[in-house]
C-alpha cells in the first residue's frame, strides 16, 4: 500500500493570475478518492474558496503552506513568493527553471536549500513525451481571436480576463466586417487546434500549415495572408517563417501577427521580428507602417480564459493526481520522470557552480 499525500493548492503569487490547476469538481473526484486536498483562500482566483469547501476540501489562509508539514505535497500553477529562501516541500508548477530562463537557478538553489522537490508540470509526459495537462488549445484560442479583434479595429485595451460566451459574442462576424485570410501555424497542435477553432467563431476557413506545409516554404503564400498565427512548437533551431526583410516585401498582405508560440530571444524562434513580448496593457506593438504589419506577443495568453483554460486542465490533471501516491513510488511513472528532471538539473546546477568556484 502507498502513501496518500496530503494536496495543498496554494495561492497564486501574480495579481493577475487567476486560474487554478485543481477546478472544483476535479477536488470533489480528489477528496472522495480519500486525498486530503486544503485549498488555500486566494482573492483572485476564478473559483471561489466555498466552492472548494462545499466539495470537501480544508480551506487554508493565504500562503499558509508554508507552515505546512513537510510530507505535503503543494500544487499551483506559477512562481512562488519570494520567502522562504529554502523550499522544504514538493510542489508541483511550472518552474520555468531547466532552460536558464530568468530565475530558474535561484529556484532551483532554494529546493537544494530546503531539501524540497519541484514536479514540474512541464515535465509531466507520458512515455513518448507527450505533455499530459497542458494550457495550449484555450492560449490558442484567445489569441487569435486577440488577432481577429485587432483586425476588425475592435481590440479593447487593456485587455481583462473574459469568458469564451463573451470572446464569441464579440468575435461574432458583423455585417460591415471585411473578410480576411487568415493563417495558422502548428495548426494541428493544442494551440493550433485552438486557434483554428477561435477563427472559424469569427466566420473565417483559415489556412493550416503544419510540418509538412513549412518543409518548403513558401513565404510569397505566408505574406499573402492578413493574418497569421503561429502556433509552432519549436524545439530546435529552424528557418524563420518570417525575417524583418519580409516586413518590407512590396507584395506584402500580412498585416496582423499574433505570436502564440513567444519563443523570442531564443535560438529556436521561427519569428525573429522582434525582441519584445506585448502585455495585456498593450496587446499590439506596430512592427511596420506602411503598410501597418501589427504584433500581438503576449506569453500567458490562457489566463485571459481562466475558467476554460482551468477546467480542461484540471480535468487532465486529475488522473495524475489521483495516481499521485502510487506514481511517486513507481520509478517509471511520469511524477517519476519529473522528479528525475530535478535531481538532474540540480546535479548540474550544483556542478556549474562547484566548477566556477574553481576557475
Ligand atoms: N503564449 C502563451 O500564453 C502560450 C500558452 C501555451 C503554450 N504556448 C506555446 O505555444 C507553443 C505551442 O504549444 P502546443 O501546446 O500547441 O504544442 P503542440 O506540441 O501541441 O503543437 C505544436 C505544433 O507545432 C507543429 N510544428 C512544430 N514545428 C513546426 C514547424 N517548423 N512548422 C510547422 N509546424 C510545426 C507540431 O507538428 C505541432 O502540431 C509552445 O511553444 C508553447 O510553449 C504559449
Amino acid at each position: 500500500m502507498t502513501d496518500v499525500p496530503h494536496l495543498w493548492m496554494r495561492h497564486e503569487t501574480r495579481a493577475t493570475e487567476r486560474r487554478a490547476p485543481i477546478a472544483p469538481e476535479d477536488a470533489r473526484r480528489i477528496v472522495a478518492a480519500g486525498i486530503p486536498l486544503t485549498v488555500e483562500n486566494s482573492p483572485q482566483r476564478v473559483f471561489p474558496l466555498s466552492d472548494y469547501v462545499a466539495a470537501g476540501c480544508r480551506p487554508a489562509e493565504t500562503d499558509a503552506w508554508t507552515g505546512a508539514p513537510r510530507d505535503t505535497v503543494v500544487i499551483g500553477l506559477k512562481e512562488l513568493p519570494a520567502e522562504p529562501g529554502e523550499l522544504i516541500h514538493r510542489h508541483i508548477m511550472f518552474g520555468h527553471a531547466y532552460k536558464g530562463q530568468p530565475g530558474g537557478a535561484r529556484l532551483l538553489d532554494r529546493f537544494g536549500a530546503g531539501g524540497g522537490t519541484l514536479l514540474d508540470l512541464e515535465e509531466l509526459t507520458d512515455a513518448q513525451g507527450r505533455r499530459l495537462a497542458a494550457f495550449g488549445y484555450w492560449a490558442g484560442y484567445i489569441g487569435a481571436a486577440l488577432a481577429v479583434l485587432h483586425t476588425r479595429g475592435r481590440l479593447p485595451a487593456p485587455l481583462t480576463p473574459t469568458t469564451k460566451r463573451d470572446l464569441d459574442a464579440a468575435l461574432a462576424r458583423r455585417a460591415d466586417d471585411q473578410a480576411f485570410r487568415a493563417l495558422v501555424i502548428g495548426a494541428l497542435g493544442r494551440c493550433g487546434r485552438g486557434a483554428g477553432d477561435a477563427l472559424a467563431a469569427a466566420g473565417a476557413d483559415p489556412t493550416r500549415w503544419d510540418l509538412p506545409e513549412t518543409r518548403q516554404l513558401d513565404r510569397e503564400a505566408l505574406i499573402g495572408h492578413d493574418l497569421l498565427v503561429n502556433a509552432v512548437l519549436s524545439t530546435v533551431p529552424t528557418t524563420p517563417f518570417l525575417t524583418p526583410r519580409d516586413l518590407d516585401d512590396p507584395h506584402r498582405r500580412l498585416t496582423t501577427v499574433c505570436d502564440v508560440t513567444c519563443d523570442v530571444g531564443s535560438e529556436c524562434n521561427v519569428l525573429p521580428i522582434y525582441d519584445t513580448v506585448t502585455d495585456w496593457e498593450h496587446p499590439v506593438r506596430r512592427l511596420r507602417g506602411a503598410p501597418p504589419l501589427d504584433l500581438i506577443a503576449i506569453d500567458n495568453l490562457p489566463s485571459l480564459l481562466p475558467e476554460e483554460a482551468s477546467t480542461d486542465f484540471s480535468a487532465a490533471l486529475l488522473p495524475q493526481l489521483l495516481g499521485l501516491g502510487a506514481g511517486l513510488a513507481d520509478p517509471a511513472s511520469p511524477w517519476s520522470r519529473c522528479a528525475d528532471r530535478f535531481h538532474a538539473a540540480r546535479g548540474a546546477a550544483a556542478a556549474r557552480s562547484t566548477g566556477a568556484g574553481r576557475d
